[in-house]
């Protein structure tokens, strides 16, 4: 694998959760793979849990991590072809890309989306510009369509939890306050449609995602229907993706309560908003995974590490 951009550059989830899990048992098997190894972690916006797994998943492979926040810190990046710059962006990608590609074996980069021009979000404009100038791998932090190393961590994090062969997981849309990215709702639903688990969809009526991504997986608009028997409850916020980048929905109705899921399981990606996505008791429960989930980013992100050193 030369670079990690998306749920679709894994091969076989199940072999890549069995070496997850090997890895979550003996971190530092392989401290020392990426000796004298260095990767560049740059950032376009906020960030906790990325940010630090993802060095700490560096030093357990031996490797220096160098972060930077691209956005404030650096020179105003030009991703236009051909542009005359004579505006606010004081260096090309075509330069910017080469030039960390000196300093950096691997770069991993967060990019959100604008949320307000659908054509530009899904043509990933900076992701992709960071593959085609960059002469090293790339690793997506969360782009504009999709967050591979969250899904990749949800996958590993149901597979250690289910007592069942084929669990039933329920992927819930819920309230917030601001428009957010379908980043995560995207490689969550592209994760679980390479999993043995019988998986649906809960969304209010103009919040489907990109049908070309949920493809042939059920989508249900009653979020009581769907909940039913579910064994995990992964809850997400996403903007209209029909209606690009909108809210149309402020009532708290479909906000994660414990009435709601029983005893379930729940997942969240965290940042959370406590008592508008899901209410405390659910969070303070022992059925909440949040935690765990936060704690197995760190070793998806050394797996993603360790494949892509083993290759370069
Ligand atoms: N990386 C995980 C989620 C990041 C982002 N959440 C947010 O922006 C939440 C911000 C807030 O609650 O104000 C998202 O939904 O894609
Ligand atoms: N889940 C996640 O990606 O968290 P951060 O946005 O804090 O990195």
């Amino acid at each position: 694998m030369k670079n990690y951009i998306s749920i679709s550059d894994i091969e076989h989830i199940d072999n890549w959760i069995l070496e997850a899990k090997e890895i979550k048992r003996k971190p530092l098997s392989n401290n020392h793979l990426g000796k004298n190894k260095t990767l560049g972690l740059l950032f376009f916006n906020s960030s906790l849990r990325t940010r630090l797994s993802t060095q700490k998943a560096a030093l357990n492979l031996g490797m220096d991590p160098i972060v930077m926040n691209v956005s404030g810190d650096a020179w105003g990046i030009e991703f236009g072809d051909g542009t005359v710059m004579n505006g606010n962006t004081a260096e090309h990608i075509k330069e910017a890309a080469a030039v960390v590609s000196q300093y950096c074996d691997i770069i991993a980069v967060r990019a959100f989306p604008t949320l307000t021009d659908k054509e530009l979000d899904e043509s990933e404009q900076i992701l992709n510009s960071f593959v085609q100038f960059a002469s090293v791998p790339v690793v997506s932090m969360e782009s504009a369509t999709g967050h591979p190393l969250q899904g990749l961590t949800d996958a590993i994090t149901i597979s250690e939890n289910t007592t069942k062969k084929k669990p039933k997981v329920v992927l819930s849309w819920a309230p917030h306050v601001k428009a957010l990215p379908h980043a995560v709702g995207n490689s969550f639903v592209q994760a679980m449609q390479k999993m043995d688990v019988e998986f649906v969809i809960a969304n209010p009526e103009g919040y489907n995602l990109n049908p070309e991504i949920t493809k042939d997986t059920p989508i249900y608009h009653n979020q009581e229907e769907a909940l039913k028997d579910a064994d995990f409850v992964y809850t997400k916020n996403w903007s209209s993706y029909e209606d690009y980048g909108k809210v149309l929905k402020t009532d708290l109705d479909w906000m994660i309560t414990k009435d709601k899921i029983g005893d379930a399981k729940f997942m969240h990606c965290l940042p959370v908003r406590r008592n508008v996505v899901v209410e405390d008791a659910v969070l303070d429960s022992d059925n909440s995974l949040v935690i765990e989930q936060a704690n197995n980013r760190t070793y998806a992100a050394q797996l993603v590490l360790k494949k892509i050193l083993e290759n370069n």
